[in-house]
């Protein structure tokens, strides 16, 4: 067992804490004299989900072989079993049910919420709270649910609703006070003009609306606004709420849209050398309401207003639209560039007008394999075709977008595709920070993740906690520790953890303190 040291270390009881294995590890405090340990996760109650399961796979054998007895109680009107044991049987037989995207089940992805048994009636019910109304997989998660649970010998009736998380950044505090209730940002970037961009951040935003999400767009090019064109809400003007100094967004289909198009006569006195800030105060002073993606139609290029703009919404993931010709790459290559440098990831390349057919066969007049290039070389996951089609240029013109048009047509197809991949990678970037840092409550101990790896160190919550280096613990003069050891219960444990940023995770307390670490 490897025995690290980990952050600035309290006076007389510097902790040492283990790297966690499968064969479980060692959390202890090195006082100055001896080493107590705390808990050993091979030996107590310290042990993972997966031990957890095993229990309750071995309660559950327990169970199975007792059906008959148990059926006849049941019939019997007793309890077939304690509530303890029926919700460890409900908890293990959905812990069965594995989330495609985040490769663990749905029980330790905390989907189970609001459980319900009354196990004399045989009735079980629960909601499953996903991380997206879009979730591409939810009729699955609500069948299966359904059917491993009924499975139970006891359960007689099962209750499954289904709901999604509250909209919500993962990084609240660092928002703009106008984006808080929008749980993400996609980015829709070109390097070049013309290339398609306002074509997919439109159909794409209609296509997650189409999936059941809360979505809205913002048209964050002030020199061409393409959004107006490309569809038709019979109010075409943002309206200001003056009380609230708010801009109330328009209206088309369910989907919430903001551009520079729609802003009326104050477009002429909007247009000048600060759009930078003009861009960020229209995008934070709108009344967006709860959205699960707002989709940002970004300017053409890489410029001064990308950088604000990036620095000023909590960007969750980038598409980049680009057109087959090789010179294209090189424009590509420039905008992942400036998303890597402002650690957005790029989820999805969208190459466009890459061919047509006429005359039986496939023309691919501008050449093939700058999006392909683009996805080997910067190891972008994902490429999407798009091929160039009367009916897309049409239907932009038109007011009404192919998604919405043609919504079974094959240019959809490829927009649902590309929604489902926004989806599921919107699900992985939330999960993977928001469990960088976590609370296992049946072990008390904080687990750290470490990133890009299967490690995870275990750390003491009250050590954390005496560790605490802010002015409220340590004199800033003196360097005095103001925190004493025993201020601390041996036994406190966090309240909330959330992620800050990409370094930092601030901690509630019981004591009210909330602690940056
Ligand atoms: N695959 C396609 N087939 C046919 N027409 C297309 C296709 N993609 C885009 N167009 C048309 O090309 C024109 C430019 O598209 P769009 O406005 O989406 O590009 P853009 O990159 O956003 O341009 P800008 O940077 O000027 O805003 C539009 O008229 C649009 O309807």
């Amino acid at each position: 067992m490897q025995l690290l040291q980990v952050g600035p270390t309290f006076p007389k009881t510097p902790f040492l804490i283990s790297k966690s294995s499968p064969n479980g590890g060692v959390v202890g405090i090195l006082s100055s004299k001896k080493l107590s340990l705390l808990y050993d996760t091979n030996h107590s109650l310290a042990s993972s989900h997966r031990h957890e399961r095993c229990k309750w796979a071995s309660l559950n054998q327990s169970i199975s072989s007792s059906i008959s007895t148990k059926a006849a109680s049941v019939d019997a009107g007793a309890p077939a079993i304690s509530p303890v044991t029926a919700e460890k049987d409900v908890l293990a037989a959905l812990s069965e049910i594995i989330d495609p995207d985040f490769g663990t089940d749905i029980v330790s992805c905390g989907f189970v919420k609001d459980m319900n048994i009354d196990e004399s009636m045989g009735e079980v019910s629960f909601r499953l709270e996903l991380t997206t109304p879009a979730c591409p997989v939810k009729d699955m998660f609500e069948e299966k649910a359904n059917e491993v649970v009924a499975k139970l010998p006891w359960v007689k009736n099962v209750n499954v609703t289904m709901s999604a998380q509250p909209a919500k950044p993962v990084f609240a505090e660092q928002v703009p006070m106008g984006l808080r209730t929008i749980s993400n940002i996609v980015a829709v970037s070109s390097c070049k003009g013309g290339v398609g961009k306002s074509t997919v951040a439109v159909n794409l935003a209609f296509t997650l609306a189409g999936m059941g999400a809360r979505v809205g767009i913002f048209d964050a090019d002030v020199y061409g606004p393409s959004l107006p064109t490309m569809v038709s809400p019979e109010n075409r003007l943002l309206e200001m709420n003056p009380e609230k100094r708010t801009i109330i967004p328009v209206d088309y289909l369910g989907v919430k849209l903001v551009s520079f198009g729609f802003a009326g006569e104050g477009r002429a006195i909007m247009r000048g050398p600060m759009v930078s800030g003009v861009i960020n105060q229209l995008l934070t002073t709108a009344e967006w309401g709860e959205l699960d993606y707002l989709v940002i139609d970004m300017p053409p290029g890489t410029g001064d207003i990308h950088l604000t703009l990036c620095q000023v919404v909590p960007l969750s993931a980038a598409v980049i639209v680009t057109t087959p010709q090789k010179l294209s790459f090189i424009d590509v290559a420039k905008g992942v560039r400036m998303f890597s440098k402002l650690k957005v990831p790029c989820i999805a390349v969208v190459e466009n007008m890459c061919h047509f057919d006429a005359d039986g066969k496939r023309h691919y007049p501008f050449g093939r394999g700058s999006g392909s290039q683009v996805v080997e070389q910067f190891g972008i996951p994902h490429l999407f075709d798009l091929p160039i089609r009367p009916t897309l240029s049409a239907s932009g013109d038109s007011g009404i977008p192919e998604v919405v048009a043609d919504p079974q047509g094959e240019v959809s197809k490829t927009f649902q595709e590309l929604g489902v991949c926004v989806v599921q990678q919107c699900a992985k970037i939330r999960q993977q920070v928001s469990t960088a840092v976590t609370y296992d409550k049946s072990i008390k101990a904080i687990r750290v993740k470490v990133p890009d790896s299967d490690d995870e160190f275990l750390l003491h919550p009250a050590t954390v906690r005496r560790n605490d280096r802010s002015a409220q613990s340590v004199d800033e003069w003196t360097g005095e520790q103001k925190l004493k050891y025993n201020d601390v219960p041996e036994d406190i444990e966090p309240e909330d953890i959330r992620p800050m940023g990409n370094y930092a995770v601030s901690i509630d307390w019981p004591d009210g303190f909330c602690q940056v670490s």
